[in-house]
């Protein structure tokens, strides 16, 4: 679990980062007041990262940041003021960054910065650079923004790397290389991985007119000129960082439903499509329907109703946690349960039933239950629209039957 610690001893700042800290980051966040408090908080806990205060009333010469970089928590500093010698001292502390508190907007950005520092915990980043020393120095960079960093010392090296880990989410690459060169291989890169999938960084040394619009037209989200100062480098990457993340979040909420938060109808069809060519992976699909659903709104009303469609989905989630679960319908859903056969799933559905039939749902001081009708099939070496019939022939004969039970159709 990550977590965030800020020592601030100003309250009015406190409550703006308090405030901004909840909308923006989830994780558990501590505050302290001193550097006598952030000791006690760090012998309790691990953290991911630190946002502390330069000066602080039992820390006056920036001792507190000294302390979370020796217990090796990767360090934001806020300071009141900067100036060359303050700024040189900070950097050469080892800090990830700093931000100046001259305006409301700096708390934004400064708590902006851990949520991005913190999503970039753990994700992959590869360096491109014939020049053994870049690629240290860039390394080191990188690695205080918490990146897991991997090097290559040509393009046809870092090609290879890149088509063989769909992990990696950021290139910094090089311009002029052996075998291939920044271009060649940000061209590449890109007939297999998009711009909002793997975000890419040129690189080239000054005085080369105009490579940073040809990196930019090969593919390239930025360009660097090197020499680069620091908080160029850091705002420059966590820029081109937040926009993929920006993407991915808008992306993922596009295949979500509002209400239940599953994947919505349209991600259904899209992953169905595409589970249906791996061929040789046992899939079946199950299409359930709520039972005399309007009876529930009609009584307790349409809000409770939602209530209701929101218990039913969290309770698909926990019980169907292997498979894509989705609300394809009002109170319909669909599940793809992959890599089983048709009777192990079978025996799933049947004991969800169970289990849903036996729930006491409360809503608003009502106590209801709930049942579901479910039409089985097999979900392999067929097309989509002949499997989603048979899962929903077999879905009405679960209707006609009695409800509450699971019907199959080979
Ligand atoms: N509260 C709520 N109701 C919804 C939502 N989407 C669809 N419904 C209701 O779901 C009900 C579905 O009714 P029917 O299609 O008649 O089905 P049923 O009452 O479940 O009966 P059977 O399926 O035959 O067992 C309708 O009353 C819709 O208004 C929703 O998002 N929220």
């Amino acid at each position: 679990m990550q977590r965030v610690l800020v020592v601030e001893d100003s309250k009015v700042v406190q409550q703006v980062l308090r405030h901004l800290s909840a909308h923006y980051l989830d994780v558990a966040v501590d505050f302290a007041w001193s550097l006598a408090e952030a000791k006690e908080f760090i012998a309790k806990h691990h953290y991911t990262l630190a946002l502390v205060d330069l000066t602080l009333p039992d820390a006056m010469n920036g001792e507190v940041v000294k302390y979370t970089l020796d217990q090796a928590i990767p360090t934001v500093v806020l300071t009141s003021t900067i100036d060359e010698y303050k700024r040189q001292q900070i950097l050469e502390l080892g800090v990830v960054d700093y931000v100046i508190k001259d305006n409301r907007d700096s708390y934004h950005y400064a708590v902006k910065l851990v949520a991005q520092l913190l999503r970039n915990q753990g994700c992959k980043a590869l360096i491109a650079d014939d020049s053994r020393l870049s690629r240290l120095l860039i390394k080191q960079m990188l690695e205080k923004q918490l990146f897991d960093v991997q090097d290559a010392h040509d393009g046809e090296q870092a090609l290879k790397i890149l088509k063989n880990d769909p992990e990696i989410k950021l290139l910094l690459t090089d311009y002029a290389m052996p075998t291939m060169d920044g271009f060649e291989l940000v061209k590449a890169v890109r007939n297999f991985r998009g711009r909002d999938d793997l975000a890419i960084i040129g690189l080239s040394g000054a005085g080369k007119h105009g490579l940073s619009a040809r990196f930019i037209k090969f593919g390239a989200n930025d360009f660097l000129t090197k020499p680069f100062m620091n908080e160029e480098f850091h705002c420059r990457v966590l820029q081109t960082m937040e926009q993929l993340s920006l993407i991915a979040d808008i992306k993922e909420s596009a295949f979500r439903d509002d209400l239940t938060n599953l994947y919505n109808r349209r991600y259904f069809y899209q992953f169905a499509e595409k589970r249906l060519k791996e061929t040789s992976r046992n899939n079946s699909l199950a299409l359930l329907d709520i039972d005399f659903f309007k009876a529930i709104n009609d009584k307790f009303g349409h809000e409770a109703g939602d209530q209701a469609l929101k218990q039913v989905a969290s309770l698909l989630r926990s019980s169907f946690k292997d498979f894509i679960v989705a609300r394809v319908g009002g109170e319909e859903f669909a599940i793809v349960l992959t890599d089983i056969d048709l009777d192990q799933a079978y025996q799933l559905l049947e004991a969800f039933r169970v289990r849903l039939s036996k729930y006491d749902f409360v809503i608003n001081g009502d106590t209801f239950a709930i049942t579901v009708s479910i039409g089985l099939t097999k979900f392999q070496n067929v097309t989509l629209t002949s499997a989603m019939r048979l899962a929903d022939k077999a879905l009405y004969q679960a209707k006609d039957q009695s409800r509450d039970c699971v019907v199959r159709q080979n």
